[in-house]
């Protein structure tokens, strides 16, 4: 059985009064893959940047973040440092949130590697060159001369994969890492990822609004609405056998090659300063009852580690 290499405990973020995130309990493992999946604007960045240590300066942060032994949330931005970009490592969903255009590739990456290491140039360039290719980069020679204005986004993406796996990293947060690429670099993303994984046993947390990439490359998935996570579970069993209510439209969502379009998901996330007491679905739910409306459901578990937290009974759930 693998080790666990981070765990939330009770973990709340707010910006200013606002609270954002509630009582997130979550775990991961050595070389475990976990996907959150949830709709723009469901807390999913927030999470992955709490424990990057990069929130916004009006951010509040309640719970602990244990890594390694560690709880990262009570740490100094100095003993965060060390540890962000070298252990925990992160990549953005658009890649020029992450090089300056006016520098070169070579300059970005030397900078970087050397604020945690003391290595040569030289030995960085051929790491550097071994990593691209590693990623299915040919051209490593002419990508480490190169600014990042001359790259296509696909390549520049892969660049910013290498950067951040470059200090093997034990935790890789990829926040929509595919989703601004065109959908052939997206797949050829995705299969890094895995090879990543299998190559230096890396865990992974891949934040995404779509459940069927979520699906492909996750062991686990959290489903997160409005800051909580609403059902957990390991991958096959979750889609197979969803619970929550949300859980059963997200996968409803998915387009299907030769199926049914989707009609999309109807109405909208609840504003974070509206929410009050009982469940955070209770707006777009069609089983709410009085009881959803005065009580937070607490979690339900169907199997060893798959719960969800609904008060309804499932058998009145349709899919
Ligand atoms: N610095 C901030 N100050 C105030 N509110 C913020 C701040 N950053 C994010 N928020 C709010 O927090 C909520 C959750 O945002 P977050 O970016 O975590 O969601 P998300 O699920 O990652 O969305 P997306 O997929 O669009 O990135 C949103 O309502 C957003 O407006």
């Amino acid at each position: 059985m693998n080790r666990e290499i981070l765990n939330l405990k009770n973990l709340s973020v707010s910006y200013g009064d606002i609270n954002i995130l509630k009582d997130i309990d979550l775990s991961l493992k050595k070389g475990e893959i976990l996907g959150i999946v949830g709709e723009s604007g469901s807390g999913k960045s927030t999470l992955i940047k709490s424990i990057m240590g990069i929130l916004d300066e009006n951010a509040s942060i309640d719970g602990e973040i244990n890594f390694e032994g560690k709880d990262l949330a009570s740490l100094s931005l100095k003993d965060y440092r060390k540890i962000k970009g070298k252990e925990i490592s992160m990549i953005f969903q658009n890649p020029t949130e992450y090089f300056n255009p006016t520098r070169k590739i070579s300059k970005q990456f030397i900078e970087t590697i050397r604020s945690h290491n003391d290595i040569s140039k030289q030995e960085i360039q051929k790491k550097s060159i071994n990593t691209f290719k590693f990623l299915g980069l040919q051209d490593g020679k002419k990508i480490w001369n190169s600014y990042p204005f001359e790259l296509s986004g696909g390549m520049n993406q892969r660049v910013a994969i290498a950067l951040s796996i470059m200090l093997e990293p034990k935790i890789l947060l990829a926040d929509e890492p595919t989703s601004a690429l065109d959908v052939t670099v997206q797949a050829q993303v995705v299969k890094e990822l895995l090879k990543l994984r299998q190559k230096l046993n890396t865990s992974i947390i891949l934040v995404t609004h779509n459940i069927g990439v979520a699906s492909y490359m996750s062991d686990n998935i959290g489903v997160m609405y409005g800051g909580r996570i609403i059902e957990y579970g390991e991958s096959e069993e979750l889609i197979n056998n969803p619970k929550h209510p949300y859980t059963k439209i997200l996968i409803n969502s998915v387009p299907v090659i030769n199926g049914n379009i989707p009609n999309g998901i109807e109405g909208s996330l609840p504003n974070f300063q509206d929410i009050k007491e009982g469940c955070v679905f209770l707006d777009r739910c069609k089983y709410a009852s009085r009881e959803c409306k005065i009580k937070v459901p607490s979690a339900k578990y169907w199997g060893k580690s798959h719960w969800s937290s609904c008060l309804i009974e499932n058998e009145e759930i349709a899919l």
